[in-house]
């Protein structure tokens, strides 16, 4: 086989439309206001446009599968054949059944979503059981390559690879692995390589991501074989393994000896990869797609430095592209199309296609010499410079009081003295009921806000009907029984996105949207210097709510954890720094809010486990400085307020130390979809606080019967003290209509009614 060049390539590109037209393509069609050809049409324009665009960029290699109606990882579900028999037998044409698997409908629920790996992306996780039959069963790959060609460009399907697609697969039954069913599963995928090699497919990527986390002799093994028989096929492409997300560890051994052409390798993420090629036999052959420009975060590369990097690979492979270190999908398209960013900020940022043209440069420097690209490389260093100058990033005030914090600031009074002062100044019931903050985000909530950015309202209208939905939220509350009320979050854009928007340090964008899960996007601010807070920045909304009932309201904040993960946090200094300054302006307004007459503050950290090092040698430092920036945000208040946390996304076996040591009074936790098998794990750390399993699963539109909440709630109180025991939801109800939840919450206090009885 004659292998072409790749010279220079992205690994990903992000799908759901610079204007997010995707979004609204799906939306429309779920809702049935458009058919299916209308989505299609829209879909094949938003390909075309990728595809046209990367090439005329100047990409050597553009990346084919660069579109999805929902996820990539079903998208290789559904092209090997694993559709459940459940979503296979509704009858449904292609498309819809895909929209099954993905969303449910009224007959089955749909596939469980989970996190893809540290990122704040979401994929549908395979069902694999004996029922499977691996086969090349759909050719939408096929038939996108050429509908590239068609369009004058060559691409490079991507797909999911072999074995980091059963390693996230989950099996239909008990006591079946998914890895055994490797074998069959590389049929299908020799069989695709075949087809597409007949087409004249000239490179086809595979995604590993799973060689970025420890992995088995087993698994390595797998991983072995697997490589060993695509490579020895004779008729196909040439098989670019792309492995990002962290350090492949020994498994580039193992790809270095197998006979496939190109590897992509991460150089951002963890510095031991570099070192680990030099070291690697097999690759003086093959194309090592360096991934220098960091496909994950927005900062403008150092040019200089990634061709520093580049050049000192030349001597260890056939050929060094220049590459992104993982696919743009978790970057926004276009700085261009953000007006008004900070201007000191904004020459400092790149988005996707900031980096496509960064790559660009990289690889016709590292072809033609630097001067080719001299005026990118020097626009780049005086930006680079700028930023690293820059006065604005540094805040005195900030650091001086991080000099000054003691031990003391990040704990509290005895728990025993806490809970008596809570009890004495709460009164609850036995099994309070509560939610976890937000109500449905409706319609008219959106588009109000739509309008105050529009200038079509002012300021003072807008926080009326802010305020009129916080007391209809209240008045919900208190008609449905609850005990711990919430305001609602009608003000909130999003939990994170809100409080950066008001913390100096932080820029928001308008239209810098990353797809979150399927049409949801999320807009993450860009924490680029010390944070400090102004100003309160909850403490109203709390106010007027506590004002409207007697019953205790919850204020409701987003630490310190989470609001890194779910931005693009800074690369000049440690996280932990960065997480004990957010800490400190969350520790104020936490201050403020019991100043205000809150009795209990929620400091939601749902991204705790989210971001947990792939690595478990990397682990017990990131949870220490995890669990001491939400101890510092939570312990500056008196033993009578009482501190809640949330988190949600399961998978909680790794952190489950870390919830003990977090030291909140009462945490709720998603366990309804695992029948409460979080309480035992949490019993088996000693852990003796105040726990909320949540009791209903609201990322499905079901509403739950009271007696499947009383017989969680039974199985709750089998494993926890009825004194210990909280009621609540999964997680916040923004994405529900209220049809949904007002049944639902009323079964969930009638439920814990029925349990106190
Ligand atoms: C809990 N989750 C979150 C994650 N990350 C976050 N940063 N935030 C989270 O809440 N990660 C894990 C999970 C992921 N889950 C979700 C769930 C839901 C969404 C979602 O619904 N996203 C919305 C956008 C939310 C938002 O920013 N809203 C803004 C702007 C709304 C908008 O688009 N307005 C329209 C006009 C209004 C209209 O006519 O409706 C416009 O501008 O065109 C706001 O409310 O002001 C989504 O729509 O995708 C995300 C992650
Ligand atoms: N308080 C937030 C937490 C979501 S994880 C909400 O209720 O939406
Ligand atoms: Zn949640």
């Amino acid at each position: 086989m004659t292998t072409s060049k790749i010279g220079s390539t992205v690994l990903g590109h992000p799908r759901i439309g610079p204007n997010r037209e995707l979004k609204r393509a799906l939306e429309s069609y779920w809702a049935g206001r458009s058919d299916e050809a209308a989505l299609r049409e829209v879909a094949r324009r938003l390909r075309a446009d990728t595809w046209r665009g990367l090439a005329d960029a100047g990409l050597d290699s553009v990346p084919g599968s660069t579109f999805s109606y929902y996820d990539h990882v079903l998208d290789t579900a559904v092209t090997f054949g694993a559709v459940p028999r459940r979503y296979a037998e509704l009858g449904l044409g292609s498309l819809d059944t895909y929209f099954a698997m993905a969303r449910g409908n009224d007959a089955v629920p749909p596939l469980e979503m989970t996190k893809w790996f540290d990122t704040n992306y979401h994929y549908l996780v395979p069902e694999i059981g004996p029922d499977t039959r691996f086969s090349l069963s759909d050719r939408t790959v096929v038939e996108q390559y050429r509908e590239a060609r068609e369009l004058g460009v060559q691409t490079r399907p991507v797909l999911v690879g072999p074995l980091t697609f059963l390693l996230l697969s989950k099996p239909a039954e008990e006591g079946f692995d998914p890895l055994d069913e490797l074998a069959e599963l590389t049929d299908a995928y020799e069989q695709l390589l075949a087809e597409l090699h007949r087409e004249g497919v000239r490179w086809v990527q595979l995604d590993e991501p799973a060689l970025a986390a420890d992995r088995t002799p087993r698994e390595l093994d797998a991983l072995r074989n697997t490589y060993r028989r695509l490579g020895d096929l004779a008729e196909r492409p040439a098989i670019l393994t792309a492995c990002y997300f962290g350090d492949p560890g020994e498994a580039l051994g193992v790809l270095a000896a197998a006979p496939i052409e190109g590897i992509a390798l991460d150089l951002v993420t963890d510095p031991s990869t570099q070192d680990r090629i030099s070291g690697t036999p097999g690759l003086s052959e093959k194309t090592l797609v360096a991934g220098v420009v960091d496909g994950r975060n927005v900062w403008r590369a150092d040019l200089d430095r990634c061709m520093a990097t580049a050049a000192t690979l030349l001597g260890s492979a056939g050929e060094v592209a220049i590459g992104t270190s993982c696919s743009l999908l978790h970057v926004p398209y276009d700085v261009e199309a953000e007006p008004n960013l900070d201007p000191q900020v904004r020459p400092w940022l790149s988005f996707a296609a900031q980096k496509v043209r960064e790559v660009v440069a990289l690889g016709r420097a590292l072809r033609e010499g630097r001067d080719v690209v001299d005026s990118e490389l020097s626009e780049a260093r005086i930006a680079i410079a700028a930023r690293t100058e820059a006065e604005r990033v540094r805040n005195h005030r900030v650091r001086a009081r991080i000099d000054s914090l003691r031990p003391a600031d990040s704990g509290r009074a005895d728990y025993a003295e806490r809970r008596a002062a809570q009890q004495e100044s709460l009164r609850l019931p036995p099994l309070p009921t509560t939610t976890i903050g937000s109500f449905p985000q409706t319609t008219d909530v959106r588009k109000a806000r739509a309008a105050l950015r529009a200038g079509r309202i002012d300021q003072a209208t807008y926080r009326q009907r802010m305020r009129d939905e916080v007391e209809r939220v209240i008045a919900l509350q208190e008609d449905l029984g609850l005990d711990v009320l919430v305001h609602g979050e009608p003000e909130r854009n999003d939990m994170v996105q809100y409080f950066a928007e008001q913390l100096e340090g932080f820029a928001a964008t308008e239209n810098g949207w990353v797809q979150s899960y399927g049409s949801r996007c999320v807009r993450p601010p860009i924490l680029f210097g010390d944070v400090w807070r102004p100003q309160p920045m909850t403490v109203e909304w709390a106010e007027h709510a506590q004002r409207l009932t007697s019953k205790p309201v919850k204020g409701m904040l987003t630490g310190p954890v989470t609001m890194l993960a779910w931005s693009f946090v800074r690369d000049d200094q440690p996280q932990a720094d960065t997480a004990r300054q957010v800490a400190l302006a969350i520790r104020d307004e936490v201050r403020d809010l019991e100043a205000a007459g809150i009795r209990v503050v929620q400091v939601d950290e749902p991204a705790l486990r989210e971001l947990l090092p792939l690595r478990a040698e990397q682990r017990q430092a990131y949870l220490e400085w995890a669990v001491e920036s939400f101890r510092l945000a939570t312990s500056g208040v008196s033993e009578a307020t009482q501190i809640h946390t949330h988190l949600c996304y399961s998978e909680f076996g790794d952190v489950i130390d870390a919830i003990v040591a977090l030291d909140a009074d009462v945490t709720s936790i998603e366990a309804a979809r695992s029948r409460m098998e979080v309480l035992a794990d949490l019993n088996a750390v000693g852990f003796d606080r105040g726990v909320g399993p949540g009791v209903y699963d609201i990322h499905s539109p079901r509403v739950p019967d009271v007696q499947e909440l009383v017989d969680l709630l039974e199985a709750a109180v089998h494993a926890v003290p009825p004194e210990r025991l909280w009621v609540n939801p999964d997680c916040g109800l923004k994405t529900r209509d209220y049809p949904q939840i007002e049944p639902a919450l009323r079964n969930m206090t009638r439920a814990a009614h029925h349990l106190r009885a």
